[in-house]
Parts: structure tokens; sequence; C-alpha cells
């Protein structure tokens, strides 16, 4: 039989496969000196029961600030945000029972072993001392859990971090960047017990990262935050089937060819070893050809599927590129409009 963390299948009826709806989600914060600082500005997306999302984005685009108005540790000043079938934030101590999360990092206390951390907050949540083994145990820290939390390293932080999120057998776990600053064996280790939380556990889980080959490489589900706005929302079948393709172009003319790709739109990442990728949506010889025409010849020419990376950076271009036209047709109205009089 199921443990008792993890049975937490719906209870309403049939399962809804839709588990988070944010829907024009605003949020403006109060800076210092009186302004008005936009966090979410129409921010949409949903979470399939079942899904392991990567909310990505740029430093500053609103991923953790959309987080924290799922769980109501902030609130939206417009938009609809349903989740379970309810309506936040009317519902959302009837939800919150539902959600587990690390949000900015748990804090622990250094002195106390991740046991008696885990002990302390499992009191709050009224749960049994079974409950705190079995979390230690799934998140790989039984055998530290009499050590004190002073003496962990960042990734065993991390991944206490983790079992205080299950504490409440959450259906729905959040996680804010539980990958920052971790070793790679850290990483790999965080990456498998994020994949048998969603595939053993069936939990959902949403995890925001700014690594994005991890993020491929666990989640099946991506959306892309670009100013407070969701820019991109599917799986990652379909972003890297639509996304654009990559040119990688080696040899020693690279860093013109670099400089001559950038002025002609193009995305393009320089790697090791004098390699050039560029992501491109269209054939390779349209690169070739710009190239050709100002004299530029690499040694070596090959075609790569893309990556998420690549599909990330061409997104947030596109993105960058439609506002600044809504930026200039926008001036252009108001300068065309008559004065008042
Ligand atoms: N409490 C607050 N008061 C004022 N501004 C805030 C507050 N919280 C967030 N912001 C601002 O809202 C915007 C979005 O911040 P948020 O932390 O959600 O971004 P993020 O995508 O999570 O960034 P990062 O990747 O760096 O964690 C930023 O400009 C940030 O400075």
């Amino acid at each position: 039989m199921r443990s008792r963390v993890f049975f937490a299948y719906s209870r309403e009826g049939p399962a809804v496969s839709e588990l988070v709806r944010f829907d024009g989600v605003v949020k403006k914060f109060r800076t210092p000196r009186g302004g008005r600082q936009t966090a979410l500005d129409g921010f949409s997306m949903t979470i399939p029961r079942g899904s392991l999302v990567g909310l990505l984005g740029p430093n500053g685009s609103g991923k953790t600030t959309a987080l924290k108005v799922l769980l109501g540790l902030v609130r939206a000043d417009q938009g609809t945000l349903r989740a379970f079938g309810h309506d936040l934030p009317r519902d959302q101590r009837f939800v919150a029972r539902k959600m587990g999360a690390i949000i900015e990092g748990p804090a622990f206390t250094p002195s106390l072993t991740g046991h008696h951390n885990l002990r302390l907050l499992g009191e709050l949540h009224g749960v049994k001392k079974r409950l705190v083994d079995e979390v230690l145990d799934l998140v790989g820290l039984a055998e530290a859990a009499h050590r004190s939390y002073s003496g962990y390293s960042l990734g065993m932080k991390q991944r206490l971090g983790v079992a205080a999120a299950l504490l409440p057998s959450p259906e729905l776990l959040v996680l804010d960047e539980p990958m920052n600053g971790l070793d790679p064996e850290a990483v790999r280790d965080m990456r498998e017990l994020l994949v048998r939380l969603q595939r053993e556990r069936e939990m959902t889980v949403v995890v925001s990262s700014h690594i994005l080959a991890e993020v491929e490489l666990v989640c099946d589900r991506v959306t892309i935050v670009r100013h407070g706005r969701v820019i991109c929302d599917d799986s990652v079948e379909t972003l890297l089937a639509r996304g654009p393709a990559r040119t990688v172009l080696r040899g020693p003319e690279v860093s013109s060819a670099r400089e001559l790709l950038d002025a002609h739109g193009y995305s393009v990442i320089p790697a090791a070893g004098s390699e050039l990728h560029v992501s491109t949506s269209g054939p390779s010889s349209e690169v070739l050809r710009v190239l050709a025409e100002h004299g530029v010849f690499p040694d070596e020419i090959r075609r790569e599927k893309a990556s998420l990376e690549d599909a990330y950076i061409e997104a947030v271009r596109k993105a960058d590129e439609e506002r600044a036209q809504i930026v200039d047709t926008n001036k252009l109205s108001t300068r065309g409009r008559p004065h008042a009089s």
C-alpha cells in the first residue's frame, strides 16, 4: 500500500487534469521611492497534473513572484488563479494543504540535526515521527539524519529543504531554484530525486531554474517568463520540435562570423574548440550565404538538433523583438495624437 506521504490523489471526484491555471495575473510592488515595480504583467500559465514543469526566465522576470502568488505569500492585484479546482486567494487555506514548497531557501536551525529540524517542522503540520524518517529516507538523508545541519553540504541542505516541503504530503511540490550553487554530483542527486517524486510518487512538481541543461533532462514541460509575462508554456518535446535548429561553424574565422551574424539578427553562442552555435529557423545555407557575401568561409559546418538553451534564447529574442515593436508603435501613435487644446 502507498505510504501516507504520497496517498494524496484527488478526493474531489474525477482527477482534475489541469492542477493550476494563472490567467492574466498582475502584481506590482511599491518601491521605497514611492514608485511601482511591475513583477507580473498579465502572467498566464497552466500546470497539468502529474507534470514536472521547469519555470525559466532571466533574473527579475517574475518567476518567484508567480510562485509566491500561488502559495498565498503575495497577493495579486489583478487576474485569476485557480488551483485544484478552487479559486485563489479565496480558498487558499484549502489549497495550501495540498502544496509543499521551498521559496528563497529553507530556514533551519544550524545547531540541530537534520532529523530534529524536521521533527520541529513536522509538529507544525501534526505529522508523525515515522513520516519524518520516511521523507529523510526518500531524499537520501537517512544516514546523515542525526548529524548537525551546520555540517551538511549545500546539496544535503537543499535535499533537507525538499524533505521539509514533503512533510505536508503535498500533491504539488514547488521548488524555487533547488539546484542553485550545487556541484555536479549534487545536481545529479537532485535531478534523480525530482524524477522519482514525479514518476514513482505521481507528484506534480514545479521547479524554477537557470540550469537549462538540467531542465531539459528532467522536465516534461517548460514555462518561459520574460518581463512578468509568459512567452512560452509548452511541452519540452513541442518546444524543441518547433524551436530553431542549430548550425555549428568551426574554424579560425568564427569571431568575424559572430559579428556578422549578430548584425544580421541571428542568435549566436560561442562554444569551446573555436565553434560557433547559430540558432536558425531556416536552412543552414542562409547562414552560409550571409558569410560568403562578406568573404567569411568556416572550415567546418554541421547541423545539429536544437537544445533547450537554443529554444530558450530564440524565444526570449522573439519576445524582445515583439516588445520593441509594440513600444515603437505606441510611441508613433502618441506622437500622431492631436494635442488637447
Ligand atoms: N517585495 C518586493 N518589493 C519590490 N519589488 C519586488 C519585490 N519582490 C520582487 N520584486 C521585483 O519584481 C521583479 C520580479 O522579481 P522576482 O523575484 O519574481 O524575479 P525572478 O524571476 O524570480 O528572479 P531571479 O531569477 O533573480 O530569482 C523584480 O524586478 C524584483 O526586483
